[in-house]
């Protein structure tokens, strides 16, 4: 048998307000690799992220990470063992400054986390603000970074990252892009990334999988599913980006 995948599902389907939205996705990814997640519109991308983060129990269907079966335990305990997510909206705690949210962050955890780890994920994601600045008043970028230092002290091994440059310009999204690089090629980390820019799946997806109407209709390189006469249908009329989501 080969060995487990660091992180894994398998045959997951959900059903929500009466509806099946997920159909059968199995995934897999190991260390340091990075699974793109592009689908139109409503497929059910961020639906799984729900599952796979432990947000919402699936109907039927396993989770596994590094070996183990985690499909029972809920986001916080995932997230102790190394699982870390982030949203396509940047939400962080409102009346509380960075050096309030970063204490927070690690005293979160067990053992509690110490503030040489706080500064070791704000140097990765290059995250310099002064402690004393207000969480809610920082920009999106920075909202962004202050959600990723929190994650990355814990030294997860995986991360679900859903769209993670929406409400980012270009400069901005360069230089997020080449965070995720470094996260996943010299940290090793896996990264499950849902994601619309091809030209970003193209230079940092090891694989892409796309889902339409909570189906995964095609797996494999960009290049190849680009092609595929599925995925086509799928976008309508697809050229390159335009209308991905
Ligand atoms: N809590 C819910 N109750 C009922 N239906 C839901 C719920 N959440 C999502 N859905 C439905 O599930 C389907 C998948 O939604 P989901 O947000 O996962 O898609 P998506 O691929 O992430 O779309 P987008 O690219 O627009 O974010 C949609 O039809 C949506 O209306």
């Amino acid at each position: 048998m080969p060995p487990a995948s660091l992180f894994s599902c398998s045959d997951i389907t959900l059903d929500l307000g009466g509806r099946t939205i997920l159909h059968g996705i199995s995934l897999a990814v190991e260390p340091g690799e990075v699974l793109g997640i592009i689908g139109p519109n409503g497929a059910g991308k961020t639906s799984l992220f729900e599952v796979l983060s432990g947000r919402m129990p699936p109907k039927s269907g396993s989770v596994h990470y590094e070996g183990r079966d985690i499909t029972a335990l809920p986001l916080h305990q995932r997230a102790r063992l190394g699982v870390g997510r982030t949203y396509q909206t940047p939400v962080v705690p409102e009346g509380m400054t960075v050096g309030q949210v970063l204490k927070a962050a690690r005293q979160a955890y067990r053992p509690y986390l110490t503030p040489d780890d706080s500064e070791w994920g704000a140097g990765l994601v290059a995250f310099h603000v002064p402690a004393l600045t207000m969480a809610d008043q920082l920009e999106t970028l920075n909202r962004r970074k202050l959600l990723m230092t929190c994650l990355l002290m814990r030294r997860p091994k995986i991360l679900l990252m859903d769209e993670p440059a929406a409400g980012l310009i270009n400069s901005e999204i360069d230089e997020f892009d080449e965070i995720m690089r470094v996260l996943a090629k010299e940290l090793n980390i896996a990264i499950v990334l849902i994601e619309h820019r091809m030209e970003l799946l193209d230079t940092i997806a090891d694989r892409v999988m796309v889902l339409d109407a909570g189906e995964m209709i095609a797996e494999g390189r960009l290049d190849q599913i680009l092609v595929d006469p599925r995925v086509k249908a799928a976008y309508f009329e697809f050229e390159g980006a335009e209308g991905v989501h």
